[in-house]
């Protein structure tokens, strides 16, 4: 309905208008209206302005009594003014001019000319009232009763009637009883051929064409478009004539619901123009104030609009955007491929999205998730494009940061275990795919724990990063160094041509490491371990080389540190045999399988036991006696030395304190001593703790602390001696000769003996330079007043060149091996009570 409310009026008016002169008498302008069927003449002026009008209604005003009267001129009957619409108002604005001026015709102007009339009936018929027409019952339509005059009354009487009681047609009953009809037409009619008196018998049309009261009004209006007539009798049960209705009464009656109709079409329109209104109000909210930027372009391409959100993330106000194309923002970045498939996407799926880098107008670079949607029209054809954006460049830096920190040492800045083992990955493939080695270098700093517990873990800290910047400057440009925990890193050198190559580089990083250095205000000495695979000698997948170059580092440890290894086949089996160890010697302490062995130290001269070196012993339940040689270096690494360390001094001391008690000694039993054991485990209330709970005096225990560690000047070594000494213990320097001893340094140590290494007593008697070494030896020690002990004596020459040369003490094969405490004491018994002595005292 809406629709149709909507069109002009020029399309339902009906343009056959029927005009005249002012001066035109009345009886002509009814016959021009009789001879042309029309209701109604316009009444015109020679310039062609509406002066008035003259209906059928009209006509009934005629004064049929007087003759003249036909003879007037129509302008003094006329109705005016006359209501005129332009043809362009919409049927809906019609219908409210009607109502407002209580009409029920107007005439239709175009370009100041009547192109036709509309009347309240043709609103209604133009909307098609079937639907109402339908619905309603002539008896319904609230028409007045039938007036019904005789067929012998006369004309003005029925003109009269029809005037005072404002009817458009009287019934007439004729003589037969039939019934007939006098309608305003019909008085035009009269009026036209002056007729005035004539009885109503002779002038009203017959038959009255009549329906009963049940006919419904579409019935009606059906008969009245059949007989091609104007009025209908209706008649009811008792064929009694009840009403006259005319075409113009049955369109009336559905007036009332039409205007209903329209009032509730017209309320639905408001409202839903309010809504539309109301939500583009939100969406013109929306797009002003979102934080997203929104651009919208032609089909071209070129912005039409956007929001202030775009000018704030771009920097690119109203002007100077509208007009461009959204290439202004255009960064470089992305390669044309994507907007080639960016517009294929557009253009087959009506839009797209993702993310790209943009360029704000002062330069800057910024990402944004952009979406664009295609706006088509009905024909699928598009109109416009919607880019609506938001800056995520502060998300991606956020991202990227996260990224970084869960792929890097935070520490180092290098990456860390995830991105080195991707890293090794990639390297395998590419290594694979184009037939090309590489190598893995595993490198462990030596002693790293002892810096960060003597000076403290921001020391520690402060050398790993001064060692990351070392290994990263030091490497070919295309390795990759990475931190894998602790003082761990590693290094990927990728296309190798030669292992000289490799172990080029590994012996630049053991130097590099290895320099002197401060850290934390201290000089400190740090080396390196260095594990080493080869790809793809060594492993073809990445777990394999890593584990082969971590298995060779271990290697490099065991030969001393500070110093690279390859690896090989071999070293696996150490490997394995290295964890076993480690992994038992865990449990060792606790399940009773270390003893405390004990070999005698003698008097060369006399082989008179003189005093005992306590010797640690593993008896594994699967392996059978270990050697300490082999795993004492293990519990040093995993830091089990000083509970073993502990074990063996109050073991030792409560074989000590069983052996005086029983009388069989009174003299010096020997430990031996681990330099990590002296330097991390507060040793001096250890022995002391240890000497209080078996009531023993310091004077029957000595220490035996290796040539090196005693050297050891930075690491506070000479105070814990001190301290040792102090207590009363007795300090001995073992392997004497292996290492570099400093005379003035070791004459400053609260030492009092040495122990020449057995390296030197072994061949002294056929090997010229180790017996000069080993009387240089017993000469320093003479003239610095140290006690002499010989390691190692198997030979009778050994003893009698140690003797001839002026070292009384000695302990070896020759006289016993490291025994069980229970032989050691039956060792004792032999021989009575070991008596304090100063061994080895110089001749
Ligand atoms: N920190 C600790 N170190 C310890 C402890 N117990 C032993 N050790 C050290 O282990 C290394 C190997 O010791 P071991 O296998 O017991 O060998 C000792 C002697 O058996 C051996 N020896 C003695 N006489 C001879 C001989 O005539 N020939 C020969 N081939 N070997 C002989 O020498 C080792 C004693 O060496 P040393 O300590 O240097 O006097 C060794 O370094 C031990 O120190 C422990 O409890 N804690």
């Amino acid at each position: 309905m809406i629709s149709l409310l909507l069109q002009p009026i020029e399309h339902i008016a009906s343009t056959d208008i029927l005009s005249c002169g002012p001066e035109t008498p009345i009886y002509e302008a009814a016959s021009l209206m009789v001879q042309s069927g029309c209701g109604s003449i316009v009444i015109m002026n020679t310039q062609g302005e509406v002066l008035g009008i003259w209906t059928e209604s009209d006509a009934l005003h005629v004064d049929l009594s007087e003759e003249a009267s036909y003879q007037h001129p129509i302008q003094d009957v006329m109705s005016s003014p006359v209501i005129t619409l332009p043809h362009s108002m919409t049927v809906h604005d019609a219908v409210v001019k009607f109502r407002q001026h209580n009409i029920r015709h107007a005439l239709v102007k175009k370009f100041e000319t009547i192109i036709g009339m509309v009347s309240l009936s043709d609103v209604v018929l133009c909307q098609g009232p079937e639907a109402f027409l339908g619905l309603k019952r002539v008896g319904a339509i609230n028409a007045h009763p039938a007036v019904i005059l005789q067929g012998s009354d006369s004309l003005p009487v029925a003109v009269n009637t029809m005037r005072q009681r404002n009817l458009t047609a009287v019934g007439i009953q004729l003589s037969d009883g039939s019934f007939g009809i006098l309608t305003q037409r019909d008085v035009v009619r009269l009026v036209a051929t002056g007729q005035r008196h004539a009885e109503l018998g002779q002038v009203c049309t017959r038959p009255l064409v009549g329906v009963p009261l049940s006919t419904s009004l579409l019935q009606a209006r059906q008969v009245i478009l059949h007989h091609q007539i104007r009025h209908l009798g209706v008649f009811d049960d008792h064929n009694q004539l009840v009403h006259i209705i005319g075409f113009r009464e049955i369109i009336q009656s559905i007036e009332h619901e039409f205007l209903l109709e329209l009032h509730e079409a017209l309320r639905e329109r408001d409202e839903a123009l309010l809504k539309s209104q109301q939500s583009l109000l939100l969406a013109d909210k929306v797009f002003e104030s979102t934080m997203e930027g929104i651009i919208i372009t032609d089909a071209k391409g070129i912005i039409r609009s956007i929001n202030p959100a775009f000018s704030r993330i771009t920097g690119y106000s109203r002007d100077e955007a509208v007009g461009n194309s959204p290439a202004i923002l255009k960064s470089g970045k992305q390669p044309p491929e994507f907007y080639e498939y960016l517009w294929r996407c557009l253009h087959q799926e009506g839009s797209w999205q993702g993310e790209i880098v943009n360029r704000r107008k002062n330069g800057l670079l910024y990402t944004e998730h952009l979406s664009i949607t295609a706006i088509r029209d009905e024909h699928g054809e598009p109109q416009h494009y919607v880019a609506v954006f938001s800056d995520i460049t502060q998300r991606k830096l956020a991202e990227e940061r996260l990224h970084f920190l869960a792929n890097h040492d935070a520490l180092t800045g290098l990456p860390n275990r995830t991105l080195f083992i991707e890293k090794l990955q990639s390297a395998v493939g590419q290594a694979k795919q184009y037939e090309r080695r590489f190598a893995l270098l595993f490198i462990d700093l030596d002693r790293f724990k002892q810096v960060n517990d003597t000076l403290g873990h921001h020391a520690g800290d402060e050398l790993l990063i001064r060692i990351a910047n070392e290994l990263q400057h030091i490497v070919p440009s295309l390795s990759t160094v990475s931190r894998l925990s602790g003082d761990e890193f590693t290094i990927l050198l990728e296309n190798i041509v030669s292992m000289q190559q490799v172990a080029y580089w590994a012996q630049s990083i053991l130097d590099a490491i290895s320099a002197k250095s401060s850290v934390a205000g201290h000089e400190v000495f740090i080396s390196s371990s260095i594990g080493i695979s080869i790809f793809p000698e060594d492993g073809s997948v990445a777990d394999e080389l890593l584990v082969n170059a971590d298995t060779a580092m271990y290697r490099a440890k065991e030969r001393g540190k500070n110093n690279f290894q390859f690896y090989t086949a071999d070293m696996n089996a150490s490997a394995i045999e290295r964890m076993k160890l480690e992994y038992g010697l865990h449990r060792a302490l606790a399940k009773n399988e270390l003893e405390v062995w004990y070999q005698p130290k003698v008097a060369l001269d006399s082989t008179r036991i003189v005093g005992a070196e306590a010797l640690l012993r593993w008896r594994h339940p699967e392996m059978g006696m270990i050697s300490p040689g082999q795993f004492i270096p293990i519990a040093e690494e995993s830091s089990l030395i000083t509970s073993i360390g502990e074990w063996v001094l109050d073991t030792t001391c409560a074989d000590i304190r069983s052996w005086r008690d029983a009388g069989l000694l009174d003299g010096r039993i020997a430990a031996n001593i681990s330099g990590l054991q002296l330097k991390y485990s507060n040793i001096v209330e250890t022995v002391s703790r240890i000497l209080k709970k078996y009531d023993l005096d310091s004077s029957v225990l000595e220490l035996e602390i290796t040539e090196n560690v005693a050297m050891d000047e930075d690491s506070g070594m000479v105070e814990v001696l001190h301290r040792l000494q102090t207590l009363g213990i007795y300090l001995s320097i073992d392997d004497f000769g292996t290492g570099y001893s400093s005379l003035s340094y070791l004459k400053r140590l609260p030492v009092r003996g040495l122990k020449i290494d057995q390296s030197f007593i072994k061949n002294l008697h056929q090997d010229r330079d180790d017996a000069a070494i080993t009387q240089a030896i017993i000469s320093i020690a003479r003239s610095l007043g140290l006690d002499l002990v010989a390691e190692g004596v198997e030979l009778e020459e050994q003893r009698q060149f140690l003797v001839e040369k002026g070292c009384l003490c000695g302990q070896g094969f020759l006289f016993s091996r490291a025994v069980p405490r229970e032989e050691f004491a039956e060792l004792l018994k032999k021989q009575g009570v070991l008596q304090l002595v100063e061994l080895g005292e110089p001749a």
